[in-house]
């Protein structure tokens, strides 16, 4: 699997130094705001991530899954679609949606509106990556873990035709994959 790859942009080591980071940051932000948040994992490519983040946090929080989906191959297909909807109720509560990568932002957008319709006081956003050359939607996450090139990338949750989520690292795969 490793063979397919051609550089590594972002080791493991890398990406768990920054999780911690990005944790004490999370926590002492919801410290402050003294609630207990929903943590809402976007399926399937934020798994690894969330694992990293949330085994970090010291504070009262709920967890929960959702899919959406609008990318077939390596292309946008523009049309968010919800998938697997959150078993908890978003009315009322305070919402840290985590994302593997924001992209041309269409999914985090068509998102954070759905939170917002369903009546959460607060919705932010936590994404592993940020690609904002590719941005065709005007939003930013409240945290981010690292910018990347306009690259497409796999490895630590983030996929090419389903595979490649596995790897502990970022990676581009090589040209002939794709062929
Ligand atoms: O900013 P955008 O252009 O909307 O792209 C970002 C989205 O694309 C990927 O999802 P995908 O539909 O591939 O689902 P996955 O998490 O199952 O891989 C990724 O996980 C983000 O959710
Ligand atoms: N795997 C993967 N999925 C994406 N979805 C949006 N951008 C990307 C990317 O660079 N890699």
């Amino acid at each position: 699997m490793s063979k397919d790859i051609e550089k590594v942009l972002l080791t493991e080591e890398q990406i768990e130094q920054r999780c911690k980071e990005l944790a004490a940051q999370i926590e002492h932000d919801y410290e402050q705001e003294n609630t207990v948040p929903i943590i809402v994992g976007l399926l399937r490519g934020s798994v690894p991530f969330m694992a990293e983040l949330i085994k970090r946090f010291t504070f009262p929080c709920e967890i929960d899954f959702m899919s959406v989906s609008s990318y077939d191959g390596t292309e946008s297909i523009g049309d968010v679609r919800i998938e697997k909807d959150m078993d908890l109720s978003s009315k009322d509560r305070a919402i840290l949606v985590v994302e593997d990568i924001v992209d041309t932002g269409r999914t985090l957008s068509e998102v954070r509106k759905m939170f917002l319709n369903k009546g959460a006081t607060n919705v932010k956003i936590v994404s592993l990556l940020d690609k904002p050359e590719r941005r065709v939607v005007d939003i930013e996450a409240d945290y981010v873990g690292f910018t990347v090139p306009n690259e497409f990338v796999v490895g630590y949750g983030l996929d090419y035709n389903q595979k490649y989520r596995n790897l502990p690292f970022i990676g581009v795969l090589k040209p002939e994959i794709y062929e």
